[in-house]
């Protein structure tokens, strides 16, 4: 299946992709390809960082459950985004992805190997193949090195090139990124934080990876200039086929890059999706209460306003998170079974998982839990000695051929 081009969707002439309608000049929207192989493939991936205790004896007396079970697929030249608010391990995924932290469980297959399993020597060499661009381009680039030291520096380290070429091949990059290749022996300083962010890219893109994490890329930027350094990050992947783990809380900036998108909850994925699935058939109170806070063009156009979900509460503490359901403190719709159950994330269309016992479109969540029978369980979560847990829930990192039927409730639409 695929989905809809997003800039087609012409309504009054207003194209339904609020990026682009802000930030003029910016390219078209990225476009699935749902035949295209994973490049990565995480499964229940968990990284708990250890609290200590104070005084004297350290002792450990709790974790900080940071991202805790997660399972997706980044196909090989697209991306996935990775959306929620602060706190809820988007980071800490990224920093998990490019074995910046090497994760508690869980598995993240990158071609023939594992990245979690691998130590820091195995790492060395598929260093080349997972960069990273990080947020803030003024703190990620060292003021006392110039351009071409920083943009040299990982094509010496991993011998790229032989050492009289280092410098043809910096001039190179920093054409490719729309930098003057003149301007090597610049610090950063020099330059304004756009240009900045394309020495940071440039810098990524030296080692020729399959795979960058975008960590908040341009949300320090201008949108001009946002539009400006998404174009680029377009052009990189059309040209060089690189996959980008794209992680902003910028949804119309997620909307435009990202033809799937995955929403974290307090360590967790609430729901993931292709574009279509996620902005327009949200089934997740959370992911619905996140976009109820972005504009819609659309209803703009016709005078209309898109009704505002606010969410009590702040974030839970990961250290306690609830028990169930991690959003139910917050949940408009939460019932007595979410404090119970943790709800599975199931497959509930060809390219769209939702984990809630009660999903469903805005304003019309089902009048009982969906979730009750597969986990044998009354619709107030207590056993039910009638059911038995139904072995088909197993959450795999992609999408399967077939998936549960919210009207039948039944496994194996397809
Ligand atoms: N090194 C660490 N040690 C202990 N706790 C950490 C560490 N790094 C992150 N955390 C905690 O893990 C949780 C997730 O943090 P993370 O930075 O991944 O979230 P985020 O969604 O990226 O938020 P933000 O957008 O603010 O960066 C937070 O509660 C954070 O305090």
């Amino acid at each position: 299946m695929t989905e809809s081009p997003s800039t087609g969707g012409l309504h009054k002439g207003v194209p339904d992709d609020p990026f682009t309608a802000v930030a003029e000049n910016a390219h078209t929207a990225a476009q699935l390809d749902p035949s295209a192989e994973p490049v990565l493939s995480v499964d229940n991936l968990r990284m708990y960082f250890p609290v200590m205790s104070g005084g004297l004896v350290r002792r450990k007396i709790g974790d900080v459950q940071a991202v805790d079970g997660l399972s997706f697929e980044v196909p090989a030249g697209g991306s996935l985004g990775l959306v929620g608010e602060s706190g809820c391990g988007k980071s800490t995924t990224g920093r998990l992805v490019s074995r910046l932290y090497k994760p508690t469980t869980g598995s993240m297959r990158f071609g023939d190997v594992d990245l979690a399993q691998l130590s820091e020597k195995e790492m060395k060499p598929l260093r080349r193949e997972v960069q990273m661009i990080f947020q803030d381009p003024y703190s990620s680039l060292n003021p006392r090195h110039t351009v071409g030291q920083i943009v040299g520096t990982p094509l010496r380290v991993h011998k790229v090139v032989p050492k009289n070429k280092v410098l043809g091949r910096v001039q190179e990059l920093l054409q490719v990124v729309g930098l003057n290749p003149e301007h090597y022996n610049r610090y950063p300083n020099e330059f304004s934080g756009g240009q900045r962010q394309r020495i940071g890219i440039a810098r990524a893109l030296a080692l020729q990876p399959k795979l960058m994490v975008a960590d908040e890329p341009v949300s320090a930027l201008d949108v001009s200039i946002q539009a400006q350094v998404i174009n680029l990050l377009q052009d990189i992947q059309r040209d060089f086929g690189v996959a980008f783990l794209f992680i902003a809380h910028d949804l119309a900036v997620v909307r435009h890059f990202c033809p799937e998108v995955a929403v974290m909850y307090l360590g967790k994925i609430v729901e993931i999706g292709d574009r279509n699935s996620i902005y327009d058939n949200a089934h997740h109170p959370y992911t619905q209460a996140l976009l109820s806070a972005v504009p819609d063009i659309k209803q703009a156009a016709t005078g209309g306003r898109r009704e505002r979900i606010r969410l009590t509460g702040d974030v839970p503490s990961p250290i306690n998170p609830p028990s169930g359901c991690r959003f139910r403190t917050r949940c408009p719709i939460a019932q007595e079974i979410c404090a119970k159950h943790e709800p599975p994330l199931l497959q509930i269309g060809p390219r769209q998982k939702v984990a809630c016992h009660f999903p469903g479109r805005i304003n019309q969540p089902p009048d009982t839990p969906i979730t009750a029978r597969m986990l044998g369980v009354d619709h107030q979560g207590s056993p039910d000695p009638g059911s038995t847990p139904s072995e088909e829930i197993t959450t795999i990192p992609g999408y399967a051929d077939t998936w549960f039927d919210l009207d039948t409730r039944t496994f194996g639409r397809a």
